[in-house]
């Protein structure tokens, strides 16, 4: 059973087709990547798995299993798509015990241990608003991992981090594979996918087409 089902997806903005007939399943414990250039619908596309954005025609399912007990919103999915949110007048431990606190499933001890996993120090006193680009997106991956989600939907993950640190996360995010987590994530390097995802998949004069 496929986590995510995507048949004839279609989306258009102001009368511009972005994709059509955009067909995808997702296997549990997979990696599937989707590379494309700017502006070619990588996030709508994933806005559409997660279900923030409806499809123009065509259907976005995802498994029962992952969906809340109402069956309308994603469960169990950690998501990070456009750029990383946050409350900026509050430090990166802040932000997370804030976030933690509303599915209370993970511990201070978890969240300080996935922010140190992360490259980030638990205790730096600095604010949000203050960290530097690579800085926030290591927060927004966290917000993503935090709590062990069994599916990751992860948008350009490695925006504005320096060289080492993506050769690092690429081990990391390919490990969470290995162990059974299932991810869809978007790049526009090529050299991404190919290094963590078991399903390449480019965006392209809208249409999303397997690489070999
Ligand atoms: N809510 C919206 N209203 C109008 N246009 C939108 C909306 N959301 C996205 N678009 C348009 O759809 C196009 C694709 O946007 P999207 O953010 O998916 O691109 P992308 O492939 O993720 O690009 P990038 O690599 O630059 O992040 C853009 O032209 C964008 O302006």
């Amino acid at each position: 059973m496929p986590v995510i089902s995507l048949r004839g997806v279609e989306k258009s903005y102001n009368r511009r087709a972005l994709f059509t007939d955009v067909d995808l399943d997702v296997a549990p414990g997979t990696a599937v990547g989707i590379q494309g250039e700017n502006g070619s619908g990588k996030s709508v596309l994933l806005k559409i798995i997660t279900q923030f954005v409806r499809p123009d025609a065509g259907t976005a399912r995802i498994d029962d299993a992952y969906l809340s007990p109402n069956r309308v919103f994603p469960q169990g999915f950690g998501v990070l798509i456009d750029r990383p949110g946050y409350i900026p007048s509050q430090t990166g431990l802040e932000n997370l015990l804030a976030l933690a606190g509303i599915r209370k499933v993970v511990d201070e001890r978890k969240v300080r241990d996935t922010m140190t996993l992360l490259g980030l120090d638990p205790g730096l006193p600095q604010k949000a608003r203050h960290y530097s680009l690579g800085m926030k997106q290591r927060l927004g991956l966290a917000q993503a991992i935090m709590e062990d989600q069994p599916v990751l939907i992860l948008d350009e993950p490695f925006n504005g981090l320096d060289e080492d640190t993506v050769v690092e996360f690429r081990q990391l995010f390919r490990t969470m594979v290995d162990d059974g987590r299932t991810l869809i994530m978007t790049s526009h390097q090529q050299d991404d996918i190919d290094a963590i995802c078991d399903h390449p998949h480019r965006l392209r004069r809208g249409r999303l087409e397997r690489n070999a």
